[in-house]
């Protein structure tokens, strides 16, 4: 067909209403059989949550999509789906790190899309203990920023609990002035924490340098503030502005574009191998010379490469450390397998929080 004479409108309309038709029968044949998926999940006590699953479908949608629609709008129709058949599966209750709006709620939401049950934990302790007491299936907790570093709270739960890892996800931080001012000549105040803050302070500088800081987290109690205070503004992303109700007056401020944020999905699954997976893995050693070299050198001896490593306080006052490791490669990968033997025998103690399929932290 000539583009440059499209049909009558009416034609047009006839055949997408076709269209709409067809899909809304194969959406509901996708979600029977996804019903049927389910009842063989729980005969066999199986997970309703499968990640590896998910990521084979994403990475078949990426290959056969023939165009005009971006990767991006078909993964992210694809997850509602997905969630849509999970839900009718197994209504499942995820629990995040709250209030409503935060971005470990965009977390969340990118995680099990909006056919989930989403709950709000005032705290990363609450969300680790709302999944080991069984009141939710799974939780979403932040656990390093790109230009911040590590989330020390998060690191200090994996001790106390027995909560597993099962999927990771990163969130990009787009921070937005949200203000019901008509002109930044109107902000007197900023409501906004420590990192937000850090991230837009050349912005700021640029911008507001007048402005009162007012400490207030997390983002989304901080939109509430502006929105309560005429001359106020806050730093915060977009869906708490959307959910308290108050404009943006200037969008993108942070000072670094790129900058990003990388969140655990906890709960109890043990996702199954992808090929492009990623171990997490605790561990602590006797607090004698060369002892980290020696457990380091099992992932360089069997070809593992190493993706983070992090130490933090025991929690015993001391001077004991645990550290932390994330590694390519899944837990029945023969070379992770016995490099994570080699560790055993060094370490005091060493505990693998889980296998996952690895996400790229440049493809958000
Ligand atoms: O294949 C499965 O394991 C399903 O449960 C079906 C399905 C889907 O809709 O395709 C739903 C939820 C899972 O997380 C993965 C996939």
């Amino acid at each position: 067909m000539d583009e440059a004479t499209p049909r009558p409108l009416e034609k047009i309309r006839q055949d997408i209403d076709a269209i709409d038709t067809q899909l809304v029968s194969l959406l509901s044949r996708r979600v029977e059989l996804a019903q049927e998926v389910g009842r063989v999940k729980g005969r066999d006590n199986r997970p309703y949550f499968t990640p590896e699953r998910e990521r084979q479908i994403f990475d078949k949608l990426e290959q056969t999509n023939p165009g005009p629609m971006r990767a991006k709008q078909l993964q992210a129709i694809f997850r509602e789906i997905i969630s849509a058949a999970r839900a009718a599966e197994k209504p499942l209750v995820a629990a995040f790190w709250g209030p409503a709006g935060t971005y470990t709620h965009l977390a969340a939401i990118q995680t099990f899309g909006t056919s989930t049950e989403f709950v709000a934990q005032d705290g990363i302790a609450d969300v680790f203990q709302a999944i080991e007491q069984g009141k939710v299936d799974y939780g979403v907790v932040p656990v390093e920023n790109a230009l911040a570093g590590v989330v020390p709270e998060t690191l200090d739960m994996f001790p106390q609990t027995n909560v597993k890892i099962c999927a990771e996800v990163y969130i990009p931080i787009h921070h937005h002035l949200a203000s019901t001012a008509g002109s930044l000549d109107e902000v007197q105040r900023i409501y906004a924490f420590g990192q937000p803050v850090n991230q837009c302070k050349g912005w700021i500088r640029s911008n507001l340098p007048n402005a009162e800081i007012i400490d207030t987290a997390p983002t989304a109690r901080a939109a509430q503030k502006a929105l309560e205070d005429p001359q106020g503004a806050a730093i915060c992303n977009s869906l708490a502005a959307q959910l308290v109700g108050i404009p943006l007056l200037v969008e993108h401020i942070s000072d670094n574009p790129a900058n990003r944020t990388r969140f655990l999905v906890l709960g109890y699954n043990e996702p199954a191998k992808t090929g492009r997976d990623k171990s997490s893995v605790m561990f602590n050693l006797k607090n004698k010379p060369g002892e980290l070299v020696k457990a380091l050198s099992a992932f360089e001896r069997h070809g593992v490469n190493l993706m983070m490593i992090e130490s933090r306080p025991a929690q015993r006052a001391t001077f004991e450390y645990i550290f932390y490791c994330d590694c390519a490669g899944h837990r029945t990968d023969a070379n992770l397998q016995a490099a994570l033997e080699e560790l055993r025998e060094n370490a005091l103690e060493t505990v693998i929080l889980g296998s996952y399929p690895y996400r790229d932290p440049l493809d958000v």
